[in-house]
């Protein structure tokens, strides 16, 4: 499916910013005096205690829950916040979230998306890096003990230690615990890590959803070879998962406005024991980021270091491939077939 979510009406209006410090500021660069006097500060005090449920999270509640922290949003740490809750419906449906599901969520800045989780019934832990928007989400589910929000860098987070934590204290009297789902609406600029650390774990979730930049969901999810986008990322991605591209997000749902689209990539993470069957996954990956290192160069050369050329060409004519084979013309079950016949360990 490919179709592009608009949502937020054209005519919205954004008055500040005609008259006010870009609203994508860096907060490094903004005095605390330019903090206060923001014209921002105009809009309506929040109240911690209203009920999450009730919320629109409109652009107008998106800056009321900035302004009761005094920020702007920072270009550094991608708060580009979700305005369309349609669209967060669409994350939420891409998991197939139902009751009593847990849910971890990546950036929830001012707790949109957290919303629309906890409606649908998932417990939610959320981990947020700018400590403002924390208190944020954390003031407004006060009470909830289904959402606990844990203020971290997700790139240095133990996920693990965290989910295992959760994971044990919900665990049903008959020991069956389902695995766990991620739903997050991410920063553009940690999407790599996030795949990089959340689809080798299988053994603790099921589904992860992620509203990426366009163009990396595109390329993430497409691994047609012979692109001069195929790469390492694409071999671990389907290694470790079944992608999918759902849905095209138009920038106009977010504020501020980014640069570029967005959309929703959905992976289906397969459990350890459907991993393609390598002796090593360890000298799998670094055989595939051999090969590619030497992108134009056929592997009888690049992969020289692990065995003769005469050995590689054997091996891939064996795999029923050309001697002349280059990294891109090989998939996924090209490269298992080929590692289980040249590395031996
Ligand atoms: C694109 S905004 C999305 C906010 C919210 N989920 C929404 O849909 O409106 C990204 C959020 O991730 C947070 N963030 C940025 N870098 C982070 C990191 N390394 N670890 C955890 N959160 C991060 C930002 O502070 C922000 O709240």
């Amino acid at each position: 499916m490919n179709y592009i979510l608009h949502s937020v009406p054209p005519n919205v209006p954004f008055p500040h910013l005609r008259t006010s410090p870009p609203a994508h500021d860096s907060l490094a660069a903004t005095s605390t005096a330019a903090l206060h006097n923001a014209p921002l500060r105009i809009i309506a005090k929040t109240t911690s205690k209203e009920k999450p449920q009730k919320q629109e999270d409109d652009y107008h509640s998106t800056l009321k829950a900035l302004n009761s922290k005094g920020r702007f949003p920072r270009k550094s740490l991608g708060q580009h916040y979700m305005l369309n809750a349609s669209v967060n419906e669409e994350l939420v449906a891409a998991a197939n979230v139902t009751e009593g599901d847990i849910v971890l969520e990546i950036g929830p800045g001012t707790g949109s998306l957290t919303n629309a989780l906890v409606t649908a019934g998932a417990t939610v832990l959320a981990i947020e890096k700018d400590p403002y928007m924390a208190a944020v989400v954390r003031e407004r589910f006060a009470g909830l003990d289904r959402v606990k929000v844990v203020e971290e860098d997700f790139t240095r987070s133990n996920i693990r230690s965290h989910m295992s934590s959760i994971l044990l204290s919900k665990t049903p009297s008959d020991g069956n615990s389902s695995p766990a789902k991620v739903v997050a609406n991410i920063p553009f600029n940690i999407s790599t890590d996030v795949v990089k650390q959340l689809l080798p774990m299988g053994d603790i979730f099921s589904e992860v959803i992620l509203l990426l930049q366009d163009e990396a969901a595109l390329r993430l999810v497409d691994s047609s070879l012979k692109s001069s986008e195929y790469r390492p990322i694409n071999i671990f991605v389907n290694f470790y998962s079944d992608p999918e591209y759902k849905i095209k997000v138009s920038r106009t749902n977010f504020f501020p406005q980014p640069k570029v689209d967005a959309a929703i990539a959905a992976f289906k993470v397969k459990k350890p024991t459907d991993y393609p069957r390598v002796s090593s996954i360890k000298s799998f990956f670094s055989m595939v980021n051999s090969a590619f290192n030497g992108k134009r160069k056929m592997l009888r050369k690049s992969l020289q270091h692990i065995c003769p050329s005469s050995d590689i060409e054997a091996a891939l004519s064996n795999a029923g491939l050309l001697p002349t084979s280059r990294p891109e013309e090989l998939t996924l079950e090209d490269f298992v077939k080929l590692h289980n016949l040249i590395v031996k360990t």
